[in-house]
């Protein structure tokens, strides 16, 4: 659904991209991970069209993206930071939401009224609350009906109830109707739970691009505890980190997780176990093998 190949984008001499490529599949869950200033907002900015790549491409569905409304209608863009009309209320924005978006669909806005209580539609947006904006954007982002749905650190300023609602819903119309979602996030936690592809950027770049259940098949926490000390291990065993408590060990460890655990079982441990890896650990050594300065949050 999203092909990026190789964009590079400057701000005065600056390079906030450096030959990104990217690829969303139709039908994915995308998070976006990586340090602040890795380059997240201005790749969506390039993937809805905002920016044109100084060189490289950015296609949506097989077409180009930059100066392209058809391909734009297919997209629905939360950013992170809210617009609205100065005077707009929702049903305004909605009017014109309509104006844009050919498949708005009015009834599901009418339908998803219970969800979103707190709303008065006739109140100016800009007087309502952060997260209340918030929720409008969701709202009319859903009626929308896009096949391409783009949020940008989405869920700051929702509350948990708010952040399950609206994930259910989103989550039904992939399930239904096949759309595509890219979210750029730093709540890693949350990610894990909805998506089902993830691309870590850092310094302009995406350094990697797998899907969930590959990434937690490639690397591995192991506690592992010998009678006589860590044995020497062969060097291509590749440790991302190491520590120890008394005798047990726990290594993280580069590499299906089963292959590492017979190699460790050859040494005749007294006793070994895999551990899953969260996607927030994932992201943390992947980011400590890249050089990020996370020194003070290992353990
Ligand atoms: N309009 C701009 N003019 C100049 N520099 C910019 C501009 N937009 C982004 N940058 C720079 O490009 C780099 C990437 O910024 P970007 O906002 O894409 O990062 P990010 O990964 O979204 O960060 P965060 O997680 O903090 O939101 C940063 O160094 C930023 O200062």
């Amino acid at each position: 659904m999203i092909q990026v190949d190789n964009v590079t984008k400057e701000f005065h001499g600056f390079k906030a991209l450096n030959q990104v490529s990217m690829h969303v599949p139709k039908g994915a869950v995308y998070g976006l991970v990586g340090p602040n200033g890795a380059g997240k907002s201005t790749i969506i900015r390039n993937i809805t069209g905002i920016y044109q790549p100084d060189s490289g491409s950015v296609l949506i569905d097989g077409e180009p993206v930059w100066d392209n409304v058809n391909a734009k209608k297919k997209i629905s863009y939360i950013p992170d930071d809210l617009f609205y009309f100065l005077q707009a209320n929702t049903l305004d924005m909605k009017k014109f939401y309509q104006g844009i978006y050919p498949r708005f669909d009015s009834d599901l806005f009418s339908r998803l009224k219970d969800f979103f209580p707190a709303i008065d539609m006739k109140r100016n947006i800009r007087h309502l609350s952060k997260g209340m904006q918030k929720q409008v954007a969701f709202w009319l982002a859903i009626c929308s009906k896009p096949e391409l749905m783009i949020l940008d650190e989405p869920i700051d300023g929702l509350d948990p109830v708010m952040r399950r609602q609206i994930w259910g819903i989103i989550l039904s119309e992939v399930a239904e109707h096949d759309i595509t979602v890219l979210i750029s996030s730093h709540n890693l936690r949350e990610l894990e739970d909805i998506c089902d592809h993830v691309g870590i950027m850092h310094q302009g770049k995406i350094m990697l691009e797998r899907t969930l259940t590959e990434l937690q098949g490639s690397v591995s926490k192991i506690q592992v505890a010998f009678q006589e000390g860590m044995p020497a291990l062969p060097d291509d065993f590749e440790i991302l980190h190491m520590s120890n408590i008394g005798r047990v060990y726990t290594l993280i460890v580069k590499g299906n997780p089963q292959e590492a655990k017979a190699r460790l079982e050859a040494e005749h441990p007294m006793l070994i176990d895999i551990i899953p890896l969260s996607l927030e650990e994932i992201f943390i050594y992947e980011m400590g093998g890249a050089n990020y300065e996370i020194k003070d949050i290992l353990f």
